[in-house]
């Protein structure tokens, strides 16, 4: 080889040491020229075998190899040189991932084929974004050519072409030489010990320490943010040694006990150096714990027995906070002292669960907020160069538009615009106005889901813009239009990618022609929260739906048209069943388990176009209507009674069996609402009765909110009465059931037959 390929990378290394930055060298061409290169560089370069990585699917190195699919184990670690073996594919995700963990005065290889062509290849993850009807060849490369020319773009990034023997860029920037980092100082007024402060990295970590310090006081909450690698971790554990120094028992929890190895560590360390070795590190079973001289701790539990055991602890610190379901986050907050630790930007595709929802939920509590955000990076320099590339190449600090620039938009003055692969690819500001938006309003979307946006033939967004600036967005599925094959395959319980709505409605509601009509299932819709609650989203969702319903019906599938219905799936709430509800869409499913990022259950909608769609919709909300009410019983029995109000008032209102009490039902249902009769006795006619009641929600029909949340509670889900009169706050169990014999009063007399009227003849002076 001509090109001194080992020369270039000690250069490379050499200028990432002196500026404390790492460097990335792509080796592009074939394959074997790509391990040739990497290996005589790597007998070359001083790094230990024991500080490299390979992520690719063979192990070819004598270093540590993993595949691509468990990059994840690479997060929150370090190593000096990391190549990642992208031949046979490229995960999106994985890059995210791996690209963190290079320390600084590091190098990322990166080995792929000839750059001209790569793009046009298809590799395993596209494979991956060919789902059913779609094939392979349906699958474009545009995020490939966003890395190629984002690599080509950025500093710090060597290309060689191993074919031609080339380097295309040497990546050398010259850097000054890295300034010493000046020491942090502890802050004036400190009442953690001053080696808490001591031993921080950096400044921003000595705020991070110190926003602790509010935890002194009742009813706090501290919220750290921060990208990977800021020290987040390490300034929690630094303030839960400092607490157990001064006796406070601190509770310490995280998705794993992985997950918190850096806090006990620094805590450790801080409990050393203040007590002379007396700190105690006990593992007991699959928990660490700390103890110190004054009888303070820093103990760990998962959250589900953290929460069991807040109120044995003094403080609360959750680390990788994003990670949690919502609904264990609101769980955690019932501690009176509480910090949060999380990441903010998708490195690790981190549930956004936190700022998106529970954000809200903290400042509804009643817990004084201190927030805390770590910018300066601790295992390389700011700025550094191979970072810089990573979130624009990836998207990970993607942004909705400033506020001032939607500040003003309304259905009048938007544009209604379709995002088209080229159009997104060719526009930098619009691809990351629009993604951002994506990301900001949803809690799970990682860099795999840049790749889907840009390359997926199924997928398609549209979006309102106002003055250019994308204001509302929607990430749009095709899905349905299946061969009779695949219906049956997923009939007789096989998986099919993509196709959320027909999946669940074939393989669980046992519907083996939901698969064939075509559809259009609004994956995601966002607006932006300058300008929420203006319309924006229904004139989204409205013009979705007359570009659709342009050419209705399955048998005509061109670009456009072919669509029978659209549909939706998210978590349900009040407000969103509501949004959904006014826009035409009417509830099919509730799932019968929580999800497991948002901690909700999920409603599926349908918003049928053509009859083979209204057909699709009619029969499920049918049976729907029908299994309500034993599911309220068993699977959904904890669904929160506004949701389950909500979701059967937006169910279609003509679905359903008509009500068939005998009449002896009857005699019991007027009985128990006018009389001296029990609901005890026989629940099934007062279910059925509730259930329509949802459903038709007649205005004749006049019950309070906690009348209805009563009859959710007690009588379709079974629940005790004594605990449903605690949370609805009736004075005794009693009068809670009296309570509910009086919510059915209006609903026999709108409802009953002349049997039940008679009933309550016998009762009321009319
Ligand atoms: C498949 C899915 O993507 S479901 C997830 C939807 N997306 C999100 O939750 C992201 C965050 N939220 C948003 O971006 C917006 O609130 C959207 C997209 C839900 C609605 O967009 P908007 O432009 O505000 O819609 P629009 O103005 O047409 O309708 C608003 C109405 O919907 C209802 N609504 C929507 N979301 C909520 C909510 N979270 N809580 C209460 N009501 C809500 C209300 O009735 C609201 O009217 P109001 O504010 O006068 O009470
Ligand atoms: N004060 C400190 N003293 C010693 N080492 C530190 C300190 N702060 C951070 N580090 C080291 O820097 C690296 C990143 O720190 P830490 O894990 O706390 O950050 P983080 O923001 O939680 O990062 P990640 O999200 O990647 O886990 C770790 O290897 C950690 O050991």
């Amino acid at each position: 080889m001509d090109v001194d390929l080992v020369g270039l990378a000690e250069s490379l290394v050499a200028e990432a040491e002196r500026a404390n930055e790492r460097r990335l060298l792509v080796l592009s061409g074939p394959h074997e020229r790509g391990y040739d290169a990497l290996e005589s560089i790597l007998d070359t370069l001083p790094v230990g075998i024991t500080e490299t990585t390979l992520v690719g699917p063979d192990d070819r190195l004598r270093c540590e190899q993993i595949p691509q699919v468990n990059a994840g184990d690479l997060l929150g670690t370090t190593r000096d040189v990391i190549a990642i073996d992208a031949h046979e594919e490229l995960q999106p995700n994985a890059l995210g991932k791996v690209v963190g963990a290079v320390d600084g005065g590091g190098l990322l290889v990166l080995l792929v084929p000839p750059l001209e062509e790569w793009p046009n290849r298809r590799d395993g993850f596209d494979a991956s974004l060919a789902v059913p009807p779609f094939e392979l060849d349906d699958v474009t490369g545009r995020f490939k050519r966003r890395l190629v020319e984002t690599m080509r773009a950025h500093r710090g990034i060597a290309i060689v072409d191993l074919e031609t023997d080339r380097v295309e860029s040497d990546g050398l920037t010259d850097p000054a030489p890295r300034r010493a980092n000046d020491t942090p100082t502890p802050p004036p007024d400190h009442r953690f010990p001053a080696a808490a402060y001591e031993a921080c990295l950096t400044t921003d970590q000595v705020d991070a320490v110190a926003a602790f310090e509010s935890l002194f006081e009742r009813e706090r909450a501290v919220v750290l943010e921060a990208d990977r690698g800021r020290g987040k971790s390490s300034a929690a554990g630094l303030a839960a040694g400092a607490f157990a120094i001064a006796g406070e028992d601190v509770l310490v929890t995280a998705p794993s006990s992985r997950n918190a190895s850096e806090l006990f560590e620094r805590a450790r360390e801080l409990c050393e150096t203040l007590e002379g070795g007396a700190a105690e590190d006990k593992p007991a079973g699959d928990s660490l714990r700390i103890e110190t001289a004054a009888g303070g701790s820093v103990r760990f539990l998962e959250p589900s027995a953290a929460i069991a055991a807040l109120e044995s602890a003094d403080i609360v610190v959750v680390d990788e906070a994003a990670a949690l379901p919502v609904a264990t986050l609101e769980s955690l907050l019932a501690a009176n002292r509480v910090a949060f630790a999380t990441t903010i930007h998708g490195y690790e595709g981190a549930g956004r669960g936190f700022s998106v929802r529970f954000r809200d939920r903290l400042a509804e509590s009643d817990h004084a907020v201190t927030d805390c955000t770590l910018v300066e990076p601790i295992r390389y320099a700011a700025g550094d160069p191979v970072e810089v590339w990573a979130f624009r190449a990836l998207l990970l600090d993607a942004r909705p538009p400033v506020e001032p620039l939607v500040a003003d938009a309304v259905p009048e003055s938007v544009d209604y615009r379709r995002l088209e692969g080229d159009d997104l690819l060719a526009d930098e500001s619009l691809l990351r106005e629009a993604f951002g938006l994506l990301v900001l309003a949803h809690y799970r979307t990682e860099p795999n889901d840049l790749a889907r946006l840009l390359d997926a033939p199924n997928l398609e967004a549209r979006a309102l813009v106002h003055d250019g600036h994308v204001v509302s967005v929607a990430l749009l599925a095709r899905e349905g239009n299946l061969s009779a094959e695949t219906r049956a395959m997923m009939y007789e319980g096989g998986r099919v990618r993509g196709n959320m709505l027909p999946d669940i409605l074939t393989s669980q509601l046992r519907d083996e022609a939901a698969g064939e009509p075509a559809g259009l299932r609004v994956v995601r819709i966002a607006t932006h929260h300058a300008a929420r609650s203006r319309g924006l989203g229904s004139r989204l969702l409205e013009r979705i739906g007359e570009e659709f319903t342009a050419g209705e019906g399955s048998d005509d599938s061109d670009a456009t048209g072919g669509i029978d219905w659209l549909g939706t799936g998210f978590g349900a709430t009040p407000g969103l069943l509501e949004f959904w509800r006014e826009n035409g869409y009417r509830t099919v499913h509730v799932s019968t388990t929580r999800n497991d990022a948002s901690g909700e259950y999920s409603a599926l909608m349908l918003a049928p176009i053509s009859d083979a769609g209204r057909a699709l919709r009619d029969r499920h909300a049918d049976w729907f209507v029908r299994r309500f009410a034993a599911l309220s019983s068993d699977a959904i029995d904890d669904l929160e009674p506004d949701i389950a109000r909500a979701v059967l008032r937006s169910v279609d209102a003509d679905a359903g069996p008509p009500l068939t009490l005998t009449d002896h039902e009857w005699r019991v249902v007027a009985g128990a609402a006018y009389g001296p009769g029990l609901f005890d006795v026989d629940p099934g006619p007062f279910r059925d009765l509730i259930v329509r009641y949802f459903v038709d929600d007649p205005a004749a029909v006049d019950l309070t909110g906690r009348e209805e949340r009563l009859l959710v509670l007690r009588a379709l889900q079974g629940r005790d009465a004594e605990r449903v009169a605690e949370r609805l706050e009736y004075h005794s169990s009693g009068q809670c059931m009296r309570a509910l014999g009086g919510a059915f009063c209006p609903i026999v007399d709108h409802y009953g037959t002349d049997v039940a009227l008679e009933v309550r003849t016998r009762f009321v002076d009319e």
